[in-house]
């Protein structure tokens, strides 16, 4: 009797899939720290995709932070997005090599921290729609429930049309009581909220603190803080308020200083409390530009 109940409450067994069978490798486009991803053409698929492969030693370190609290993979979150600013993901599985892999759609174009340090027409021209976009994807990402934990630009994919990818879900957790409680540091040292750095209690407002710097470092091409090379020169700083976007980027609409102001409060009550909030002030100053100017939208 045990021996069925056992064998019904198992998981079924997964498929592993031979990389080198499937896809034909055309070439590494990224060394992310916790994964290779190729781009590739799949034969199943009959595609070209981006392929990720995760490093198995990296994951079990990082997935056994969150042992006994049935933390969905990055693959499981990826396959639920839904969105036209995030990565669509096609598939997730384990590799013959006991690698988790995910099939995602390949995005032709440039990170956004390419194009902030490059700081050309695009940028400049597009910028107001880039962080509405962006704004949007992490809104979508909060109404799921989730707290990404790792919003920058290195995790912002810009298509060939100039429309914003998020992609990355490596980091991410439940926005629920177990997963905000205080724990570890992670995520990237200078877009990461006070609240993360001084081991405190977290919620999806450490997103809207990154957004935040991704969308002053967007705007002005520079951090609002100095960049720190560690976390305790990072928090350092974060006692002193942050430089003003304004000083930066004078003829700037003051709604839009304003709003990526409040997003950097040190404070969390002082800060937008959701998401939804600060892009519903982009998206009215952006309406009122493109009917002034329909070219620069
Ligand atoms: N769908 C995609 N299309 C095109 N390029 C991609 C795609 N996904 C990822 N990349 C490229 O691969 C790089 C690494 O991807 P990703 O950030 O998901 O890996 P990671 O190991 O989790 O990285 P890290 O933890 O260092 O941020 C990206 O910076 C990007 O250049």
């Amino acid at each position: 009797m045990d021996f069925l109940k056992k064998l019904f409450q198992s998981k079924p067994r997964v498929q592993k899939v031979d990389i080198g069978r499937r896809f034909e490798l055309y070439g590494r486009v990224g060394q992310g720290s916790m994964s290779k991803v190729w781009k590739a053409r799949d034969s199943k698929l009959g595609k070209i995709v981006a392929l990720k492969v995760l490093d198995i030693d990296k994951t079990n370190r990082l997935e056994a932070r969150f042992k006994g609290l049935k933390k969905p993979t990055e693959g499981e979150i990826a396959i639920t997005l839904k969105h036209p600013h995030i990565v669509k993901t096609f598939e997730h599985g384990v590799t013959t090599k006991n690698e988790a892999y995910l099939v995602m759609e390949f995005v032709e174009g440039v990170a956004l921290s390419f194009l902030i340090s490059a700081q050309n027409d695009v940028m400049k021209k597009h910028c107001l729609r880039m962080t509405i976009e962006l704004g949007e994807a992490i809104n979508y990402f909060h109404r799921q429930n989730w707290i990404h934990r790792d919003i920058c630009p290195r995790n912002i994919l810009l298509d060939e049309n100039h429309r914003i990818k998020l992609i990355d879900f490596g980091l991410v957790v439940p926005n629920t009581p177990h997963f905000q409680a205080p724990g570890n540091r992670t995520g990237t040292a200078n877009y990461m909220a006070p609240e993360l750095i001084r081991r405190q209690r977290t919620d999806q407002r450490i997103d809207i603190f990154s957004y935040a710097v991704t969308c002053f470092e967007m705007f002005a091409g520079q951090l609002p803080w100095e960049s720190g090379q560690t976390l305790e020169s990072i928090l350092s700083h974060l006692n002193s308020p942050p430089a003003d976007l304004k000083t930066y980027c004078p003829d700037l609409d003051d709604r839009i200083v304003q709003a990526v102001m409040k997003g950097l409060a040190l404070q969390t009550n002082d800060r937008w409390q959701r998401i939804s909030e600060m892009i519903e002030v982009l998206r009215s100053v952006h309406q009122e530009q493109s009917a002034k100017d329909p070219a620069n939208s």
